[in-house]
Order: structure tokens, then sequence, then C-alpha cells
């Protein structure tokens, strides 16, 4: 198991919801924690709270947009020069906007790939690198579709898929960099309201009761719960390329099948 007393962490989208859970669940077992977020008050905020709490200087606040290249290429060489090195990167930022399509892929997906690769950059051995480990956080409705959302169904099958081939790249190419995906059902934060606005469903907003039935059969898990599920794909270092679903009736490691089950057609 990987020890985190010293490590150093990045964790985006930290300011509020499950992010900040992450942050919490790993300053609480000993890592410096950088804190990105598109938030900057919130993000300033959160940055005072956890240094009162943990320690002086244990997290920082970056004002980060995970969509944007040069703000997060920016926002890692502030974070390397000033913790020296980073150990665990969890690309967790992500929002739903139906209408605003591209803006959903930039964040979800672009944004998972961008922070993946410049922590890849930094951490495989073959560049000198000490290693380490990434977490992308994806969601049930990446192992399953969600009809409500299609664009953020699609977002989340694509980490999870991003996800599996690049740990499989670094299995294969010996980087020394541990690749996970978590695919947490509902989770209690204000992103789980969104399935009942018009302003980010838009035209799907008639199958807000479907979405509710699902809500029914996947009650909502707790920030804290999921955070023990982060904790898992970061310390077990016999984790790669792991997929974790976790809903309130327990969690567990996806097995996808070797061979794509099919029903034969004649054609
Ligand atoms: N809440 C849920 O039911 C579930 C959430 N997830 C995923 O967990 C992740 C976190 O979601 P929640 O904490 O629930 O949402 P949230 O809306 O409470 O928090 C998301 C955070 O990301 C930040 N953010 C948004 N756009 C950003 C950008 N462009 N750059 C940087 N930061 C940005 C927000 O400011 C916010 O602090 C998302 O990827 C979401 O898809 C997965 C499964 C279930
Ligand atoms: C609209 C609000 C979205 C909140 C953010 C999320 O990511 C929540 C995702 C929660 C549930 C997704 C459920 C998907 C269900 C179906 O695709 C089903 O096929 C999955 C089956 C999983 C199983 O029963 O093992």
């Amino acid at each position: 198991m990987m020890a985190l007393q010293g490590k150093v962490a990045v964790v985006t989208g930290a300011a509020q919801g499950l992010g900040k859970g992450f942050a919490e669940i790993l300053l609480q077992n000993g890592a410096k924690v950088a804190l990105l977020d598109i938030n900057e008050k919130a993000g300033k905020e959160l940055e005072t709270q956890f240094n009162e709490a943990y320690g002086a200087d244990r997290t920082h606040f970056y004002p980060v947009d995970v969509s944007s290249d040069q703000q997060f290429k920016d926002a890692f060489q502030k974070i390397l020069s000033k913790f020296g090195q980073v150990d665990i990167f969890c690309n967790n930022a992500g929002i739903i906007n139906e209408k605003q399509w591209e803006k959903t892929v930039s964040i979800n997906l672009c944004g998972v790939v961008r922070g993946t690769y410049l922590a890849l950059e930094h951490m495989k051995k073959e560049n000198g690198g000490q290693g380490g480990v990434i977490v992308n956080v994806a969601s049930l409705a990446g192992l399953g579709p969600l009809a409500q959302t299609p664009i953020y169904t699609a977002t989340k099958f694509g980490v999870v898929g991003f996800t599996r081939a690049l740990a499989l790249a670094s299995e294969v190419a010996n980087y020394g960099v541990r690749i996970n995906a978590m695919c947490p059902a509902f989770v209690r934060t204000p992103l789980i309201d969104s399935f009942n606005s018009e302003e980010q469903i838009g035209q799907f907003m008639g199958l807000a009761d479907f979405t509710r039935s699902l809500m029914e059969k996947f009650p909502s898990l707790e920030v804290e719960e999921v955070s023990k599920g982060l904790l898992l794909l970061v310390k077990d270092d016999s984790l790669n390329g792991a997929c974790l679903a976790m809903m309130r009736d327990g969690a567990g490691l996806v097995s996808f099948p070797k061979e794509i089950p099919k029903t034969p057609v004649a054609l």
C-alpha cells in the first residue's frame, strides 16, 4: 500500500462536492494537496479552512479552468515550484450541460486528458520521474447510459475508455504510473440537482422522471463514502486500470469481459 505521508496530490474541481472530499481525505492521510478550481472565491476560502485544520502550507489553491491548456500548464509549473513534486493527480472537475455540450466535452473529457498528460509527463520513469498514481473521476454513467444526459454519458464513457487504455500503455511501456477510474452512482452534491435544470438539460427535460426513478434504484451516496473509494485507488499499488463502481448497496471493482458478449446475426 502507498503511504501518503509527505506525498503531494493535485485535485481538480476541489472547491466543493467530491473534489473537496477527496482533498480532505488525502490531507487527513498525510498528503499535501494542491486545490484546482474555476471557483476562485470558494477555492481560497477552502485553502484557508484546510490550512487551519491540517497545518499551515499543507494546502494551496490555484485558480484553473481545466478547459484551458495554458492555465492548466501554468498552474502545474507553479505546483512543482512550490511543492517540488506531484505523486497523486485526481482529475475530478466536471459539469452537466446538455445544451452547451461542447463545453461539457471540453471540461469532462478534454480536461481529464489534459490533467492526465500533465501528470504522466512529470511522473513517468522514462522521463526521470518517480512514478505515481492518477485517478480519473468518471461515473456510473460511464458504465451504463444515463438517458437524460447523452453528452455527459459520452464524456464519462470516454474517461473510462481513456483511463483503461492509458493504464494498459503504462503497464506495457513500464511508465511506473498507475491510472484508475472512479464510477460512483448519485452522490449528494450540488451537481445532482442538474437533472431538474432546463438551462443544463434542455431538450431532455421530459426525461426528468426517468432520472428520478434511477435515483430511487441508486439512492444517493455521501461524499465521505466516495472519498474512501478514492483512497483505495490511490493507496492500493496493485490497482492499475481499475474502475471502482460505487453505489449505496456497496462498491466493487468492475470486471470487464475479455471477449465482448454478442448475439450472432446472419448477414
Ligand atoms: N454528484 C454525483 O452524483 C456524481 C458526480 N460525479 C462526478 O464527480 C465529479 C465532481 O462532481 P460533484 O462534486 O458532484 O460536482 P460539483 O458541481 O459539486 O463540483 C464540481 C467542481 O468542479 C468545478 N469546476 C467546474 N468546471 C470547472 C472547470 N472548467 N475547471 C475547473 N473546475 C471546474 C466546480 O467549480 C466545482 O467546484 C464530476 O466529474 C462528476 O461528473 C460522478 C458520479 C456521480
Ligand atoms: C443527471 C444527474 C447526474 C448526476 C451525476 C452522475 O454521474 C450520476 C450517475 C448516477 C447513475 C447512473 C446510472 C446509470 C444507470 C444505467 O445505465 C444502468 O444500466 C447502470 C447499471 C449499473 C448496475 O446496475 O450495475
